[in-house]
């Protein structure tokens, strides 16, 4: 389904919700675009995906979600101005309910590859009319509901209650997960009934029988429709083609060679016809009187491809073509359409059966799917003087090429009306647009390009700025709040240094750069370990590196996951066994002050001599072993942790403290 009906909705959900619940919605249907190209086609099952994710967001039902979207529809697309086509359908609601399907038909250039559903008036009264909708696609009944009541309120003031009589193939709404479009060729048929004030239209309506246009006029010779339309077929009750436009005749007989010409007439029109729209439509009189304000489309069946066969019949004695026998009328139009294709072609090998086609208006070769069938677009209208249903039509073309590839020409087409202008103008527009469609390609990708390199950028911004404040933190101050210290009751600090790696008195730059390495390679393992929110890391200063449990995440356990940290540590960068590294470790528990300091590169720091203690538990530590104070000590040691007292150790600026060394963690 085109772009344009997904952009509605994603307006007007932002617009109706929030862009929050519109990122919901997304991330639930798995949708990753974050915008929609109005020309580009996307998945049908993403409208009814939408509404039940839009549904299980915000609690209204899947039937009201849809409805929303018809309505958004209708109210986005002014934004394109085809408000001002809906109001030109006509000066009443039920002119513009008979114009649905014109309208998706002029649309066909703008939207060369729609599918668009069919929508016949069949009945009207002064309290409103029934609409039957047909259409490929499951899940949109409730869809059409909001566009008409919003073009009923929108357009004529009116407001309607629409609702579904009967249906086949719908899936009622209400259905808690999103709708799977069948794949199989399902045809979805819903009758509503739509309640309204339509006294006026019906008293117009009635009032056209004395219309100084409706004096009595005398009967027209069917001859002349036939030659207004040449596309024309004319219909009996059987549902027999009882007359038809010469160039109708024609088109069958060149995508049909060998058949007999004169069987065109009299034939079932289902014979020669696939009814193409509106889908699964019973072609029988009774039904198709009842249709005449829908447009059709019927496809004429090709069985054949051969232009020069075509040729032949209409050179051939066309008179006494019953005389012959079929198959010597056969073999004679195949030995003329060889002839003409020699006359054409010097390079076809004798005796080869060319299914090649000269196309004569480009002279090039087209393979032999080169004709592609014809499609008749136009009413049924029941002429009472004849008895008849006569199909108003034309060619359905949209180019010049599609022009040639069905083996036509501009003249072929109606003389009068706006079918040769439509395919001049439609190839002309077509390209034009094809020209602009490529632009928005390129814009909306580049577009996409550089949001996915922004995205990317911001990641990476992210995960820098996360790394020197947390996270938390972080967010509060990207919404401008200030932040300020946060004092805490109690952390525990962890100070890990890498030692001997490097003399700082050396100058050597070979030394210098092997010690960076090492380091690195020890910090990348040390960062491995830092589990949040239990454990953060706070910064690295020269060989030092520091951590802490219980900021900015509160966590009473502190103690417990600083020592677990330094154990794992222990055992991981011995079993890296990287030469020369030798490191030790020391931790003290206690209240610190933490905040964000500095502008240009800021970092969040903490402060308290319970840092300055856990600092001297580390360089007063022994090589490969991990020093605890005696109150963290105290706190592991209540719940299992292994510690041994290591005596009384004179600390620089604390005195004398007892420490221990941390063994192991509990069992
Ligand atoms: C100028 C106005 C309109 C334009 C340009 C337009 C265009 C389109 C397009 C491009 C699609 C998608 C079809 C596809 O991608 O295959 C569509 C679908 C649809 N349109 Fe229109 N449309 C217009 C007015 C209306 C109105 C007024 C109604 C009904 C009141 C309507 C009913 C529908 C429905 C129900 C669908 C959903 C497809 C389906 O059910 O199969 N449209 N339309
Ligand atoms: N990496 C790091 N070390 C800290 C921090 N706060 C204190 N220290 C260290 O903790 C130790 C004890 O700090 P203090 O008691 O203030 O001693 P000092 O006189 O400032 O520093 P010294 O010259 O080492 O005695 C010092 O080695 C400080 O470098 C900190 O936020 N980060």
């Amino acid at each position: 389904m085109y772009g344009m009906l997904y952009e509605s909705v994603q307006h007007y959900v932002q617009e109706e919700y929030g862009k929050e619940v519109w990122s919901k919605v997304c991330a639930i249907v798995d949708c990753k675009h974050s915008s929609f190209k109005t020309h580009q086609i996307y998945p049908d099952k993403l409208m009814p995906d939408i509404a039940a994710a839009l549904s299980a967001c915000t609690g209204e039902t899947f039937d009201f979600c849809m409805n929303f979207f018809g309505k958004c529809f209708v109210r986005f697309f002014s934004n394109f101005g085809y408000d001002k086509m809906i109001r030109s359908t006509g000066r009443y609601f039920c002119d513009f309910l008979q114009s649905i399907d014109n309208i998706h038909l002029i649309m066909r250039f703008t939207y060369p590859k729609m599918k668009s559903p069919s929508m016949q008036l069949t009945n009207m009264d002064d309290e409103g009319a029934v609409i039957l909708y047909r259409s490929s696609r499951t899940g949109m009944s409730k869809y059409l509901i909001g566009q008409m009541t919003e073009v009923a309120r929108e357009f004529y003031g009116l407001q309607i209650k629409a609702y579904v009589i009967e249906s086949q193939n719908d899936i009622n709404g209400g259905t808690a997960g999103p709708i799977r479009l069948t794949d199989g060729p399902l045809t979805v048929i819903v009758k509503y009934r739509l309640d309204f004030d339509n006294r006026e239209y019906m008293a117009k309506r009635v009032n056209t029988v004395v219309h100084p246009s409706q004096l009595k006029m005398p009967a027209v010779d069917l001859k002349v429709f036939l030659e207004l339309f040449p596309f024309t077929i004319v219909l009996n009750h059987e549902m027999k083609i009882t007359h038809a436009g010469e160039k109708v005749v024609e088109t069958w007989i060149m995508h049909n060679p060998g058949a007999n010409p004169k069987a065109f007439l009299g034939a079932h029109v289902m014979d020669l016809f696939h009814c193409r729209r509106p889908k699964d439509t019973n072609i029988d009189w009774d039904t198709l009187i009842q249709m005449r304000t829908v447009l059709f489309e019927l496809e004429l069946i090709r069985t054949g491809h051969n232009r020069a066969a075509y040729d032949a019949v209409l050179n051939m004695d066309f008179e006494n073509y019953d005389d012959m026998l079929l198959n010597e009328a056969q073999s004679l139009v195949m030995q003329k359409a060889k002839e003409f294709s020699a006359e054409h072609t010097s390079d076809i090998d004798e005796g080869e059966e060319s299914d090649e086609i000269i196309d004569p208006a480009t002279g090039q070769r087209r393979s032999s799917q080169g004709l592609r069938s014809i499609l008749l677009k136009g009413q049924m209208f029941y002429i009472k003087d004849v008895d008849s249903l006569i199909f108003l039509c034309s060619p359905l073309i949209e180019n010049l090429d599609e022009l040639h590839g069905i083996g036509l020409y501009l003249n072929d087409l109606n003389p009068h009306g706006l079918s040769r202008e439509l395919v001049m103008a439609g190839w002309q527009h077509c390209s034009k647009l094809e020209i602009l469609f490529e632009k928005e390609e390129q814009r909306s990708d580049e577009l996409e390009k550089s949001l996915e390199l922004a995205d990317s950028w911001k990641r990476q911004g992210d995960e820098l700025l996360y790394s020197m404040i947390p996270r938390p933190i972080a967010e509060r101050m990207r919404l401008g709040q200030e932040h300020v210290c946060q004092s805490f009751e109690e952390v525990s600090v962890i100070f890990i240094e890498v030692m001997n790696i490097y003399d700082s008195g050396s100058n050597n730059i070979q030394e210098a750069m092997q010690a960076v390495n090492t380091l690195n390679k020890v910090f990348s393992a040390l960062d491995e370990e830092i589990i949040s929110p239990f454990v953060y890391k706070v910064e690295t200063v020269g060989m030092v590196y520091m951590a802490v449990s219980g900021a900015p995440d509160i966590n009473p356990r502190h103690a417990e996951h600083a020592c677990d940290m330094a154990l794992r540590v222990m055992k991981k960068i011995t079993s890296q066994n990287l030469s020369d590294v030798v490191i030790r470790v020391g931790i003290n528990s206690g209240p610190v002050v933490a905040g964000v300091v500095g502008l240009k590169v800021p970092r969040y720091c903490l402060f308290g001599d319970t840092v300055n203690t856990a600092s001297r538990m580390e360089s007063s530590a022994e090589p490969w072993r991990i020093q605890l104070s005696n109150y963290t000590a105290e706190k592991v040691r209540e719940v299992g942790y292994k510690v041994k007292s290591r005596g009384t150790v004179a600390v620089k600026g604390k005195g004398e403290m007892e420490t221990y060394w941390l063994l192991d963690g509990p069992e």
